[in-house]
């Protein structure tokens, strides 16, 4: 690791960069900051959450005159939430240095960023059709952009914005710089390369697995009716501090949602037909950890670097790799751990290898506990509650009103029924969920993802963590909310025609149609 002091870098972003509490420069920053900023076009794959915004939005910074009131840099980001981190990331960034920035996206009100664009930003984060919008309208001049940023590049083509991207593209000047960076490389990255950059530098960070080291990987294989319970009880058993849950459609993160809230947990759902307003509020009550579960669609979250990720589930197997790769990649972030869970159905094992095979390494089989054996786990929490406030020795006059009880009940019963009243025993509400259909039968590579010897006796039990991530107070720390969450119903009518990855039913995978604007 270098520090960031020997990379060129001016006083003042160096102040910036120390009060966000970076101390050393991450690999792909110190790979990329120095061609970037000597006006090299750069191409950087690097793994998810190791700072690849910081890694053009340095240079990005660094490039803005100070004395020029034009729009000199754009970021182009696939969503709202995208758009609006990067923007948060780039302000903190260019603190020191005073640069003017302001970010544009569908559902906010067009007249508030007319109003916000004469107050003469240098940077513009923006959403696709948003930004295609203004300059439509000629609310937004980009004559004198320098450089250009394309983040998480080809979920935009997969969502459609191909055409919106070809015409930002020419209302700017075609001299300028183009950054472009990746956790994967697909083809239409490659594409995107070679037809929007001229001679790119290309860095990519070398490392043994696609996926991050300090993601726990697991799979668990169930059918198509047995996925919800074992999720349920893997949520019970495992305990997540704050959780993603990945559907493959949005009616499947709206009934998961509701199915979660059913069984008590706090859960809400994100996809891209819920209203910008209930978008960002939901978002908002994950990161302050007002709700400990968001299930999302693989649009909703990506690029997304919410801290306190511990686990992110997959009760849908992603049908092609890279959203694999980016779908965990929302945990073990930033150097912190992680474990990924994976449900697949036997037919889809076939996916499960070729995820296997494009990020280098093998996922652990897992069987979720039994409602039994997730019974005894949790009873187990109870009593280690117990004995750790007998041991925190702060018991106060309950020491009286347990004498009392004790004058006329035998101690043995009474350990019992306050064991039994602080259990939380696993919720077995039922729940529909409508079937998805598997993704189609997939034959397995022969070379390397054949016979390995999968769910034999290395089974691991149980979801691993428990005990280990314990959280405080009595009753095992319970954090759902009492009583489930009934039948409330989000906002926003499903809309027809959307895009390969939030498609209405798995069956809906056209490319194109998604807009965000
Ligand atoms: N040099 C650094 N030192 C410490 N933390 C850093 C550093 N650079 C970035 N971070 C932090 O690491 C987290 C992840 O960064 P970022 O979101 O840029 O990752 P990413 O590489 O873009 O991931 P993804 O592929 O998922 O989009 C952020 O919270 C960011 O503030
Ligand atoms: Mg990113």
């Amino acid at each position: 690791m270098t520090n960031f002091s020997e990379l060129n870098i001016s006083e003042s972003t160096l102040r910036s960069i120390k009060r966000m509490g970076f101390e050393e420069a991450t690999p792909i920053q110190e790979g990329t900051v120095n061609f970037a900023m000597a006006g090299r076009d750069v191409l950087g794959q690097a793994q998810t959450g190791t700072g690849k915004t910081a890694a053009f939005g340095i240079p990005l910074i660094e490039k803005i005159d100070p004395k020029n009131p034009n729009i000199q840099a754009l970021v182009i980001a696939p969503t709202r939430e995208l758009a609006i981190q990067v923007s948060e990331e780039l302000y903190k960034l260019g603190y020191d240095k005073r640069v003017k920035l302001l970010s544009v996206y569908g559902g906010q009100e067009i007249s508030r960023q007319i109003r916000a664009l004469k107050n003469k930003p240098q940077i513009i984060v923006g959403t696709p059709g948003r930004i295609q919008d203004h300059i439509n309208r000629r609310t937004m001049k980009l004559d004198e952009v320098q450089t250009l940023v394309l983040d998480e590049a080809d979920e935009m083509l997969n969502m459609g914005f191909i055409d919106d991207i070809n015409a930002i593209l020419e209302s700017v000047p075609s001299d300028r710089q183009t950054l472009l960076f990746s956790a994967t490389m697909p083809p239409a990255i490659r594409k995107i390369a070679e037809t929007f950059m001229k001679n790119p530098e290309i860095v990519k960070i070398k490392a043994k697995e696609l996926t991050m080291e300090n993601i726990e990987q697991f799979f668990v294989k169930a059918t198509e009716r047995e996925k919800f319970d074992a999720l349920s009880r893997l949520l019970d058993s495992q305990k997540p501090e704050l959780a993603i849950i990945f559907g493959r459609t949005k009616r499947r993160v709206d009934e998961l949602s509701q199915a979660l809230g059913l069984r008590g947990f706090l859960a809400e759902g994100i996809h891209g037909d819920l209203s910008q307003a209930k978008r960002l509020s939901v978002l908002r009550q994950f990161k302050e950890s007002k709700i400990d579960i968001l299930i999302a669609t693989d649009v909703a979250a990506r690029g997304l670097d919410i801290s306190g990720v511990t686990h992110v589930y997959n009760f849908d197997i992603p049908q092609d790799p890279e959203s694999y790769v980016h779908r965990i990649g929302r945990t073990g972030r930033a150097g912190k751990q992680g474990t990924s869970v994976t449900f697949v159905t036997p037919r889809e094992m076939g996916y499960l290898r070729i995820v296997e095979e494009t990020t280098k390494k093998r996922m652990n089989p897992l069987r979720p506990p039994t409602s039994e054996e997730a019974l005894v786990g949790l009873q187990e929490d109870a009593m280690q509650s117990l004995v750790e406030l007998v041991q925190n020795n702060d018991l106060g006059n309950y020491r009286e009103l347990a004498a009392q009880l004790l004058a006329n009940n035998e101690a043995l019963d009474l350990v019992a029924a306050a064991l039994k009243s602080i259990t939380k025993e696993p919720d077995a509400t039922p729940v529909s969920l409508t079937e998805e259909r598997p993704l189609p039968m997939r034959r397995e590579r022969s070379n390397g993802g054949g016979n390995r010897g999968r769910g034999g006796n290395d089974r691991n039990r149980g979801g691993g963590s428990r005990g280990g991530d314990r959280r405080g107070g009595n009753g095992g720390g319970d954090r759902r909310r009492e009583g489930g969450r009934g039948g409330e119903r989000r906002d926003g009518g499903r809309r027809e025609g959307s895009g390969r990855r939030e498609g209405s039913s798995s069956r809906d995978r056209r490319p194109r149609q998604r807009r965000e604007d």
